[in-house]
């Protein structure tokens, strides 16, 4: 049996990180750099990094469209931090201009944490995943603010939102793929398999 073919949306970030969770799941992965790239396979990862950068890079390289295009027809999304970020219908604080693929039917706060709680670890219950809790790595990380269709699945301590799905759409705050947490890769590829 061969393994699904997803891509990991190559432009900037920790694209390295999540095509090894993937290969080591036994999944084709494919970097997406061109639309071309994006036409091959059935499902995508949006990786963290910047996303003011991803989405001037995404536009730079013609993907903007086709991204936005595949996750309206359907296409199952994985997106962790940055990738949350662009996957979000709405920005609390984008700055000037910064547009998102969308998808998400959520509202994001970038850096929501600021500077004295730019990273931190913690351990996360995710009754999703079930045992045992996940190991959360946040870096200037996102939070959901507001939820419409998306569920929320997994929360800080606080009541902080900081995991949604809706649909084949998995957004994260936060970076399971730098703790070798890979139940989250295994939902969305159990999704790109349906
Ligand atoms: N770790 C991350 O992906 C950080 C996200 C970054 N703060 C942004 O706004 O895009």
């Amino acid at each position: 049996m061969t393994g699904p073919r997803v891509g990991v949306l190559a432009l900037q970030g920790d694209v390295r990180e999540h095509v090894d969770v993937l290969e080591h799941l036994g999944a084709r992965v494919t970097r997406v750099r061109r639309p071309e790239d994006l036409a091959a396979v059935d499902g995508l990862v949006l990786p963290g990094g910047e996303s003011t950068v991803i989405d001037k890079l995404s536009r730079t390289f013609g993907l903007r469209e086709p991204i936005v295009a595949a996750i309206r027809d359907g296409m199952p999304v994985l997106g962790t931090c940055a990738g949350l970020i662009m996957m979000a219908d709405r920005l609390a604080d984008g700055i000037d201009g910064q547009q998102t693929f969308g998808g998400l039917d959520v509202t994001v706060r970038r850096n929501a944490f600021g500077s004295q709680r730019e990273s931190f670890e913690t351990e996360l219950i995710v009754p999703a995943l079930g045992e045992p809790p996940v190991a959360a790595t946040f870096i200037r990380a996102p939070l959901v603010e507001e939820v419409g269709s998306a569920r929320a699945l997994a929360f800080l301590p606080g009541g902080s939102i900081v995991a949604v799905e809706q649909d084949g759409l998995l957004g994260l705050s936060f970076h399971p793929e730098m703790n070798g947490e890979d139940r989250f890769h295994r939902r969305f590829l159990d999704r790109v398999r349906v």
